[in-house]
């Protein structure tokens, strides 16, 4: 079966000469349809810079991304946006990613309002109206209508992830990139919001591509999982292969620095 999305040999450098950064180097994978995959390595092992190139916010230097056959980095103009419909993301740090000055409901809507032509199924008897359309987007990430004309300071860090969650699975992408989304939150909040974007991957049949430096939480999460270190792939395995004795020593130091295990 052809895959959602092919990466091959994706290469993308930071700075000349001495200084130079190899953020992502020689990364290749597929994430097939409806699969969570899961990307855990270290800070700044290059997750986000290989974030940004499937998000087409940078080129890479070389190699490719095709998604359902075609490539996101030689797509035209028209080809790109309409592939920007079907790769959405939620970010981190939802304090920075939401607008301090847009109420809830208005950042709810940003991407469809970048798509006005698009219709996902659970939005067709409320697009035509913008405030009801937003109130059925939060309440699939269960926040209530009392949120809806909130500015985001004043909601919690997990409320917060869940209007940035809302508004990323506005377009019901094929793959939704969740980029370390519940790092800077307490453990129940944590707990709560893997739990909803699992149950929304599933409702809404979408693939995802999981981006953590928790290994715990990257294999609850996933069905098959990405070991990155300095910009390389350097293991990949099934979620269930985890604590098998060929996972590659830096996988094996990721587990041990989680689950405290004598190495
Ligand atoms: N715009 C940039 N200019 C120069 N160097 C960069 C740039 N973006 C990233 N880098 C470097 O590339 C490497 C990979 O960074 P990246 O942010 O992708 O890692 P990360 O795994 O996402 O880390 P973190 O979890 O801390 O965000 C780092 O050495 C970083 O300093």
């Amino acid at each position: 079966m052809e895959p959602l999305l092919l990466v091959k040999n994706l290469v993308r450098t930071y700075g000349r000469g001495r200084d130079a950064v190899r953020a992502v180097h020689q990364v290749s994978f597929t994430i097939q349809k409806g699969e969570c995959l899961g990307l855990v390595g270290e800070s700044g092992s290059g997750k986000s810079s290989l974030a940004r190139l499937l998000l087409a916010l940078e080129k890479p230097d070389h190699g490719d991304i095709r998604m359902l056959g075609a490539s996101l980095v030689k797509a035209k103009k028209n080809t790109l946006r309409k592939m920007r419909q079907h790769i959405q993301v939620v970010f981190q740090d939802s304090n920075a990613s939401l607008n301090d000055r847009l109420p809830v409901w208005r950042s709810v809507l940003e991407s469809l309002d970048n798509f006005p032509e698009v219709k996902p199924p659970f939005l067709v008897d409320v697009r035509e109206n913008r405030r009801a359309t937003s109130v059925r987007l939060l309440e699939m990430v269960g926040l209530g209508l009392e949120h809806l004309d909130r500015y985001p300071h004043e909601l919690s860090g997990g409320q917060r992830q869940r209007v940035a969650i809302a508004r990323g699975i506005s377009l019901k992408p094929e793959l939704l990139i969740v980029d370390e989304p519940t790092s800077s939150l307490d453990v129940t909040v944590q707990a709560n919001i893997l739990k909803l974007l699992k149950q929304l991957q599933t409702e809404l049949e979408m693939s995802f591509l999981f981006i953590s430096h928790d290994i715990a939480a990257v294999h609850q999460m996933s069905n098959r999982i990405l070991v990155m270190k300095d910009g390389a792939i350097v293991d990949e395995f099934a979620s269930e292969q985890i604590s098998e004795p060929e996972r590659h020593d830096y996988t094996k130091c990721l587990l041990s620095a989680v689950y405290d295990l004598e190495q």
